[in-house]
C-alpha cells in the first residue's frame, strides 16, 4: 500500500458541548512526510491531534491509518497500531531517570525487561542523551526533557509521530539539537506531524503545512507559499507570523 497516504482524515467534526472545534476537516499525510499544523490559538490544531491519537472523540468523519479506520478507538489501541504523540507539557515520571522513563514505554513493545532497557538505551543514544541516561528527569533542562519525551514516543516504534508544540518554552540554543534529532528521523522513513507556533521551526522542519482557522482548513502548501497568502496573513493579524 505504498501508494496510499499513511493517514487520511475526512470530514472530521469535533463538537465540545456548544463549541464546534473542528468543522469538516479533510487532509492526507503521505508516508515519510513531515507535516506542520499551524494557525492561531483556538483554531483546532490540538483537537485534530487528539482526534488522530484517540484522546478526543470525533463527532463525525473518518480517520484512516494505514488502510484501517481508527476514528473513536481508544488511545492505547491507536498507539499499538503505530501512532505516538508527545504533549505540549511534557508528561514524564519526573522522579525516575531518563532511562527508566523510556524503558517503561519500551516495555509495551518488548517482553523482556532486559530487551526493553537495551532499546531504551539505544533510543537515548539516538536523541543524544546517552550521557544523561541515569539522571532523574527533574534534573534535566526542559529541552532535554522534551528529548526524553521524543525517545519515549519512539519506544512505541511508531510509523507516525506527532509532536505538540515541541519547542515552546525551550531555550533557542537547544533548538538545533532537537531539530537535528528530528531531521535524522527522516532517514528511518518515519512520518511526522508537528503542531508548532514558531514559524522558523516549521520552515526548517516541514515539507508542507496546513493552516487551521476557526475549525476549518484555511490553506495548505509549502510553508513559505502559505505564509505569503493574504488570507493567512489576515488570520494572523494581531498575532503576526514570526
Ligand atoms: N476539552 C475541551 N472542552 C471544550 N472546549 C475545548 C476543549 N478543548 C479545546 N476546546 C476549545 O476548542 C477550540 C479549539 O481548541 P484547540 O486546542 O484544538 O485549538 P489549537 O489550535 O490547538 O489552539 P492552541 O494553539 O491555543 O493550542 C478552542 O475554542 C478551545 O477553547
Amino acid at each position: 500500500m505504498t501508494g496510499q497516504p499513511l493517514l487520511q482524515v475526512r470530514d472530521l467534526v469535533v463538537q465540545y458541548d456548544g463549541l464546534r472545534a473542528l468543522d469538516g476537516v479533510s487532509f492526507d499525510v503521505r508516508r515519510g512526510e513531515f507535516l506542520g499544523l499551524i494557525g492561531p490559538n483556538g483554531a483546532g490544531k490540538s483537537t485534530a491531534f487528539g482526534a488522530i491519537a484517540g484522546t478526543v472523540r470525533p463527532t463525525a468523519g473518518t480517520i484512516t491509518f494505514d488502510g484501517r479506520p481508527i476514528q473513536g478507538l481508544a488511545g492505547h489501541r491507536i498507539a499499538k497500531l503505530g501512532i505516538s504523540r508527545t504533549f505540549q507539557h511534557v508528561r514524564l515520571f519526573t522522579s525516575l531517570t531518563a532511562l527508566e522513563n523510556v524503558t517503561v514505554a519500551a516495555a509495551t513493545r518488548h517482553r523482556s525487561r532486559r530487551t526493553a532497557r537495551l532499546r531504551a538505551q539505544q533510543l537515548l543514544e539516538h536523541v543524544g542523551l546517552a550521557h544523561l541516561a541515569t539522571s532523574p528527569v527533574a534534573a534535566l533542562s526542559l529541552g532535554h526533557q522534551k528529548l526524553v519525551a521524543i525517545a519515549r514516543a519512539l519506544a512505541n516504534e511508531p510509523c507516525l509521530l506527532m509532536l505538540d508544540e515541541m519547542m515552546s518554552g525551550i531555550a533557542d540554543h537547544e533548538w538545533s539539537h532537537i531539530l537535528s534529532v528530528l531531521t535524522d528521523l527522516r532517514d528511518t522513513g518515519l512520518t511526522l506531524i508537528v503542531v508548532e507556533h514558531i514559524m522558523e521551526i516549521i520552515d526548517r522542519l516541514t515539507d508542507r503545512v496546513i493552516v487551521f482557522s476557526d475549525g476549518r482548513i484555511l490553506a495548505e502548501g509549502n510553508s513559505l507559499d502559505v505564509q505569503a497568502q493574504p488570507a493567512v496573513r489576515a488570520t494572523y493579524l494581531g498575532e503576526p507570523i514570526a
